[in-house]
């Protein structure tokens, strides 16, 4: 039985600061994406975590990538330094060939902090001991338990519930419905997007959503692992809202979807 994730449920989820709170404290969120090839993915993951609401992010990646990321984004902290969770991998692919990427991801490999993989992350699942989440499309959840597109997509629940056992972490499959799976067997779907949303970088911007709530629950995920498939299908459903917000109807770009994620999650904060 599948359990709808529905804006009520996901306003549960945003991070509002309090008084006493400051950027450190808000969450660090370390972000190893992009590529020479794929550089456009680090500057909308970096945008749409930025717009989720984080703390600070310290972007690392090659010097195109990140001469773009600061170009639209000057917050950005590209030295490294101590982070609540990471997001890796939009953007790199097997084509990538920088010879330092093992080197912005060994303090990933070697940290406690919960992360998120996505695109050419996936393969780091295996060198990971932290909590986990992975966002695939149903091609590359294929690709990653070796079956087949047409397999995945004809029973996409069922392909997330048995990726998440057997990778001992959460997925969130990605589609016109959006499931989030937990090695435990619950799954939770969103359905908010617009069918606009199907346009190149939705991803990068998912993951990227996904990250600035993953990092802004550290602790709470320190406390409860759980937590996670809660957390992952709220960036899906904040990423469907943000997109029908950006859509009016038509279609969307995606640095115009990220630019309504504030009032996206303003107007969920509102319902509490
Ligand atoms: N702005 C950026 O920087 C962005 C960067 N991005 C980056 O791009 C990379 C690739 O991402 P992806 O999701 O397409 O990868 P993947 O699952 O390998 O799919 C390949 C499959 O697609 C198919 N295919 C290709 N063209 C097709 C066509 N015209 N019509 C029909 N089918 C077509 C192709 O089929 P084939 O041509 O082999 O028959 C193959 O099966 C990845 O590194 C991602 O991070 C993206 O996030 C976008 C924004
Ligand atoms: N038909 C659709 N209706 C609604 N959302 C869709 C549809 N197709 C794809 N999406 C969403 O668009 C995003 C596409 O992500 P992805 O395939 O990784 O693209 P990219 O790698 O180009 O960023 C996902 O969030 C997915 O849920």
């Amino acid at each position: 039985m599948d359990v709808l994730h529905q804006p009520a449920d996901a306003a549960r989820w945003i991070a509002v600061p309090g008084a006493a709170d400051d950027k450190y404290s808000r969450g660090v969120l370390g972000i190893v994406t992009g590529s020479t090839r794929y550089p456009g993915a680090a500057v909308l993951g970096v945008e749409a975590a930025m717009r989720t609401g984080v703390g600070m992010i310290r972007y690392l990646g090659p010097g195109r990538a990140t001469r773009l990321v600061l170009q639209r984004r000057p917050e950005a902290v590209t030295a490294p330094g101590r982070v609540q969770a990471w997001l890796i991998g939009s953007g790199q692919d097997a084509s990538d060939v920088d010879p330092q990427r093992e080197d912005r991801i060994a303090p990933a490999l070697a940290s406690p902090v919960p992360t998120v993989l996505d695109g050419g992350g996936f393969e780091l699942r295996s060198r990971i001991s932290a909590p986990a989440v992975l966002t695939p499309h149903a091609g590359e959840l294929a690709r990653l338990v070796g079956s087949t597109r047409a397999e995945v997509e004809a029973d996409p629940r069922e392909a997330a519930v048995a990726a998440a056992r057997g990778l001992n972490a959460v997925v969130l499959l990605k589609g016109h419905s959006t499931y989030a799976a937990d090695p435990h067997g619950r799954v939770l779907v969103a359905r908010s997007a617009p069918t606009w949303t199907a346009t190149a970088g939705a991803g990068d911007a998912l993951a990227g959503i996904l990250g600035a709530l993953v990092a802004t629950h550290a602790d709470e995920i320190a406390a409860d692992p759980g937590v996670l498939v809660d957390l992952a299908a709220t960036a899906a459903v904040l990423h469907g809202l943000a997109a029908a917000r950006a859509s009016h109807g038509g279609p969307l770009t995606i640095l115009d979807l990220a630019a309504e994620l504030p009032g996206a999650i303003a107007a969920l904060v509102a319902t509490r």
